[in-house]
């Protein structure tokens, strides 16, 4: 008898069977699943950004933030009725970040072991966060108590509280209006910048040094052997090579030649110029004419490369001449360390009439938040400045006297201190362009080539005036403020 027809004949049943098919399996029946339960990180990670997304990434963070609703690309807008994004009252949803830490700390990479030397760059050992400082009352030069409360993120972030350590990863040739330099780029293990070093010394093209001469300004991180695995290819292209490079260059730079020290001529010539110069894309790439930064680069770079007399040393001799050299240390430092998006608001609290340093200050930063402990450290790597017996003590380029004592209190060996006069003021003051070429030229309406990066000749005007007289007034800049007037 067919079970679901109890009353049913055993001919009626079979015919029902027939009309109805099978009775169907029992969930019993089944296998259970095999495959993995949907995955909701994967959901999530794909609902937020596309089907490319996988769980690696996901995990990984390649998005951070992106699902906070602030966050870019988080918000539908195809549900946007007139309200902010970031006013939506929604619970936020949770944000995942990885927990795993940076591949090269996991391998063990920048631990130096069994004493050899490190091949990977130096990298920050940590990714934090930047921090924040709040303060919660500031006053600004004229007095005024603020009661807002002000973040500051500094713009040079420390991130790593180990020693500092410098390397030169790559150095190459650069010809410029001035002459060639050598531009030398840096890692460094305290913050995740790259600043570099402009390199004059074009006796270096002459190959390596001889007695007579100074030694050559050459990076001992560049030229030092990375590692065992290294071809001599490796080594030219990263820059660790001597004189000029050509197509049928085959040797890199041997360490213990490229730093040959002489003794020759070191008395007698004066120590090398150096300048420690910090970023203001505003000046040198704009053109900007707020500050003198562009030309003060320029300028820099120009005074370096002037030749130096050397005084003969018995009366036979003729007085000779060697090419100029010293270095300019690039420091990533935009705004004196306050960064550029402070330093465009403060431009526009200039133009509301308040100077730079009360601009500064007024946005919840310091006058000045530079450091120069790793200009030092690449200086000394440069084997300039150091105040051991084979580095040379080193004359500053500068007009400000608390650079030249930071840069003391950093264990430099300053041997004076020269100041930069403005173009301008050169230009416009007939007693200083008298002995001055490129102010001479300025003042007849001559171009100069490469007297300035952007404009080809001194510039002036009323907003680079305040600037400087608030270096001066304010800064304590050690230049004799005589232009009272730009018209006397
Ligand atoms: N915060 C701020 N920074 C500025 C302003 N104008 C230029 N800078 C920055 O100032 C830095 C250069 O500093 P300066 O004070 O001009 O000169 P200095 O380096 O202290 O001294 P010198 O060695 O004599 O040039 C660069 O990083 C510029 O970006 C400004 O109005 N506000």
């Amino acid at each position: 008898m067919h079970p679901s027809h109890p009353s049913a004949s055993d001919a009626d049943a079979a015919l029902l069977d027939l009309l109805t098919g099978p009775t169907p399996p029992t969930c019993k029946t089944f296998l259970p699943r095999r495959d993995a339960a949907l995955d909701p990180l994967l959901i999530a990670a794909a609902a937020a950004s596309g089907p490319h997304v996988t769980r690696n990434h996901y995990t990984h963070d390649f998005f951070p933030g992106v699902m906070l609703p602030q966050a870019e690309g988080s918000w539908d807008w195809t549900k946007f009725s007139g309200q902010d994004a970031s006013t939506n009252s929604k619970p936020k949803r949770m944000a995942y970040v990885s927990r795993q830490a940076p591949r090269s700390k996991r391998l063990g990479l920048n631990i130096p072991d069994d004493g050899k030397e490190n091949t990977a760059p130096l990298s920050p050992s940590e990714n934090l966060p930047s921090p924040s400082k709040t303060r919660p009352t500031d006053s600004d030069s004229e007095g005024k108590s603020r009661s807002r409360t002000t973040t500051v993120v500094p713009e040079s972030i420390k991130v790593n509280p180990g020693p500092l350590e410098v390397k030169c990863m790559a150095r190459t040739r650069i010809p410029t209006p001035h002459g060639p330099i050598f531009l030398h780029l840096y890692h460094n293990s305290k913050d995740n910048k790259e600043h570099m070093a402009i390199v004059v010394d074009p006796a270096q093209f002459d190959g390596p040094p001889n007695p007579d001469s100074p030694p050559h300004i050459r990076s001992k991180s560049l030229d030092a052997v990375w590692s065992e695995n290294e071809t001599e290819m490796d080594r030219i292209t990263r820059g660790a090579y001597v004189g000029r490079l050509s197509p049928t260059s085959k040797q890199a730079s041997k360490p213990s030649e490229a730093h040959a020290h002489s003794t020759g001529m070191s008395d007698q010539i004066p120590s090398p110029l150096i300048r420690i110069h910090s970023e203001c894309f505003t000046g040198e790439t704009v053109g900007s004419m707020r500050c003198d930064c562009g030309e003060q680069l320029d300028e820099a770079i120009r005074l370096i490369s002037q030749p130096i007399t050397v005084p003969p040393q018995t009366p036979l001799e003729q007085p000779k001449t060697i090419p100029g050299r010293g270095a300019i240390v690039y420091m990533r430092q935009e705004g004196r360390g306050i960064g550029l998006l402070s330093k465009i608001r403060a431009y526009n609290l200039q133009d509301l009439g308040h100077d730079t340093v009360t601009a500064n200050l007024m946005l919840g930063h310091q006058a000045d938040e530079r450091g120069y402990e790793i200009a030092v450290a690449i200086l000394r790597d440069l084997g300039l400045g150091s105040k051991d017996e084979l580095g040379e003590g080193v004359r500053v380029l500068t007009n400000n006297p608390d650079k030249v004592q930071a840069l003391e209190n950093e264990g430099l060996r300053v041997v004076e201190r020269v100041p930069m006069i403005p173009r301008s003021w050169k230009t416009r003051n007939p007693h200083l362009a008298v002995s001055d070429p490129v102010a001479q030229a300025d003042q007849k309406g001559e171009k100069v080539v490469g007297a300035t990066l952007i404009g080809g000749n001194a510039v002036y005007g009323e907003d680079l005036d305040k600037y400087l007289r608030t270096k001066v007034l304010r800064m304590g800049h050690m230049l004799p403020l005589w232009l009272e007037d730009p018209e006397q």
